[in-house]
């Protein structure tokens, strides 16, 4: 069957490529998603996106993909210095996930420095621009393990 990848993206990533190229560069957001999507099916795995703008949404798509999913890589976006509750869905789930930043978070304002989620991260990609998506699925594919999924 191969792995199964969910992507998350938060909010206002859906301007990836449209605003602050200088911060997070010219690639859309759609590209990164079928990009991602190559890269997974090139290891046999299949990968689904998924972004909004609003917590709850983001809440209810990863407790949607308990048992369904080998590995998550999130870029929470500003949830990330914000979002108990994302946080906690990631753990009543219990699937392995990667924190993801387009910018390098650690160079820029302080408030930015703190995340609810690299504690419990299995990996942290930030300030590698669009370019850690790929890092990141080429590492959920050969290194998470395949699990057993509910039907
Ligand atoms: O660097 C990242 O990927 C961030 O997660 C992006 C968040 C911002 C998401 C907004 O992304 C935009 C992309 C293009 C244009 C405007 C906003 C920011 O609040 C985090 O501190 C770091």
């Amino acid at each position: 069957m191969g792995k199964s990848i969910l992507l998350i993206n938060g909010p206002n990533l859906n301007l990836l490529g449209t605003r602050e190229p200088h911060v997070y560069g010219h690639t859309t957001l759609s590209d990164v998603e079928l990009s991602s999507c190559e890269v997974a099916a090139s290891h046999g795995a299949v990968l689904d996106s998924f972004q909004s703008n609003h917590e709850g949404a983001i809440v209810d798509r990863i407790q949607a993909a308990r048992g369904k999913v080998d590995g998550i890589i999130i870029n929470p976006g500003a949830y990330t210095h914000t979002s108990v509750a994302i946080r906690d869905a990631l753990l009543s789930v219990g699937i392995p996930f990667i924190e993801l930043h387009v910018s390098n978070v650690h160079a820029r304002e302080p408030w930015r420095h703190h995340s609810y989620f690299s504690d419990k991260a299995a990996g942290i990609i930030v300030g590698l621009g669009v370019y850690g998506y790929k890092v990141a699925v080429e590492h959920v594919c050969v290194n998470f393990e395949e699990k057993e999924k509910e039907a």
